[in-house]
């Protein structure tokens, strides 16, 4: 069989936590595919090209058949070349005592220039999953910088979040976390978040869907410590760690690239930061929302027609409420 042509994959943040965990996801074919060669693009900044270069030792030492050509730079016009995949990770994590307030203000400008670089120099049909905190309005700041690419293909990362709800309910539920589904992440990528569960299941080996509020049986816990658990989980791996998550988040990486490249399972959606039109679920446009979407061939589309109560409605207005006044700081700060 001929061997598939290599698609150009770029890693930001290259020498960072995050990166060290993703890169070998990607090498494997976790990501793209089994039988899909890389030329990986790994940007960071310029006093970080040390570390790369040992990242690199070590992806030389994996021996990675898939992994055709590896470019390192500190430059986002050489790393975003010609490019088909876009993993913008690089950026400060929080640390314990910071405010997401102090990340958006040191953030905030990388997303600019890098917005601009990619408008420039990439594919106009290159997937764009934004990592980097606070991830939703870095994505939409990276979008306006870069107006020649489609809004589309602007998305930021909640799989994080999506995972960790599962897994709690699996838990809960006494189930294996690969039984869950369709748990919807709404919003933010930050503690107002909505991880919403009025439409997932628990789907049985005989195929058989049960509810999770069913399965469950305790809507007290699914309204209230659950919601609050998923909410703060990243700043309790913060706590313990005291370090930002990075494992959990690289798998989450691998995981919407996966998706977005492969495409949804019939009647299963998974979630996604999405630029807002306006038109879905009353959410105002102009910014980079959360929303259960299906994909196929690359095509990502909101599930329209859920059903929303009034306690999701609230949910969703105050995670809604939170990301415009993110939008209204940041385009103050690169303005
Ligand atoms: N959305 C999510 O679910 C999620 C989950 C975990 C972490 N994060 C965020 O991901 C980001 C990275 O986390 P990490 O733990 O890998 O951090 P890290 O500090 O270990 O690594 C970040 C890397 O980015 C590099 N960097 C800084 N500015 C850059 C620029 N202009 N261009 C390219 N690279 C640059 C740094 O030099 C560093 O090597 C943080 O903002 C963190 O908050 C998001
Ligand atoms: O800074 C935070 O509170 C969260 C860090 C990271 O995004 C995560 O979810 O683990």
């Amino acid at each position: 069989m001929a061997q598939k042509e290599p698609i150009n994959v770029c890693v930001t943040g290259a020498a960072g936590q995050i990166a060290y965990s993703l890169l070998p996801l990607i090498c494997r074919g976790n990501v793209f595919g089994e039988d899909q060669p890389v030329n990986l693009h790994l940007l960071d900044i310029t006093p970080m090209m040390g570390t790369v270069n040992g990242v690199i030792m070590e992806l030389s030492d994996c021996a990675f058949e898939l992994v055709n050509k590896i470019v390192a730079t500190d430059d986002p016009m050489v790393a975003f070349k010609d490019c088909d995949a876009a993993m913008l990770v690089g950026a400060m994590p929080r640390r314990e005592g910071m405010l997401r307030k102090d990340l958006l203000e040191k953030n905030a400008g990388i997303f600019k220039v890098q917005g601009a670089a990619l408008d420039k120099v990439a594919k106009k049909t290159v997937r764009v999953v934004v990592v980097g905190n606070p991830a939703n309005t870095n994505a939409l700041v990276t979008s306006e910088f870069a107006p020649s690419i489609p809004k589309s293909q602007f998305t930021a990362l909640t799989h994080l979040d999506q995972s960790r709800a599962r897994a709690m309910v699996a838990e809960r539920a006494g189930v294996n976390t690969s039984q869950v589904k369709n748990v919807i992440i709404w919003g933010n990528h930050s503690s107002t978040q909505y991880p919403d569960v009025e439409h997932a299941v628990i789907v049985s080996a005989d195929g058989a869907r049960t509810s999770v509020k069913k399965a469950v049986g305790d809507e007290a816990w699914l309204h209230g410590d659950f919601i609050k658990a998923v909410q703060t989980r990243g700043a309790a791996v913060i706590k313990a760690r005291k370090l930002s998550s990075a494992m959990s988040a690289a798998k989450a990486v691998a995981d919407h690239m996966h998706v977005w490249w492969h495409g949804t399972k019939e009647g299963e959606f998974t979630s996604m930061g999405v630029m807002t039109d306006g038109s879905k679920y009353g959410i105002n446009a102009g910014i980079v929302f959360s929303m259960p979407v299906t994909i196929k061939d690359g095509v990502i589309s909101v599930v329209e027609g859920l059903e929303i109560s009034d306690f999701s409605r609230d949910k969703m207005r105050a995670t809604e409420h939170e990301l415009q006044q993110e939008r209204e700081t940041a385009l103050k700060i690169v303005q």
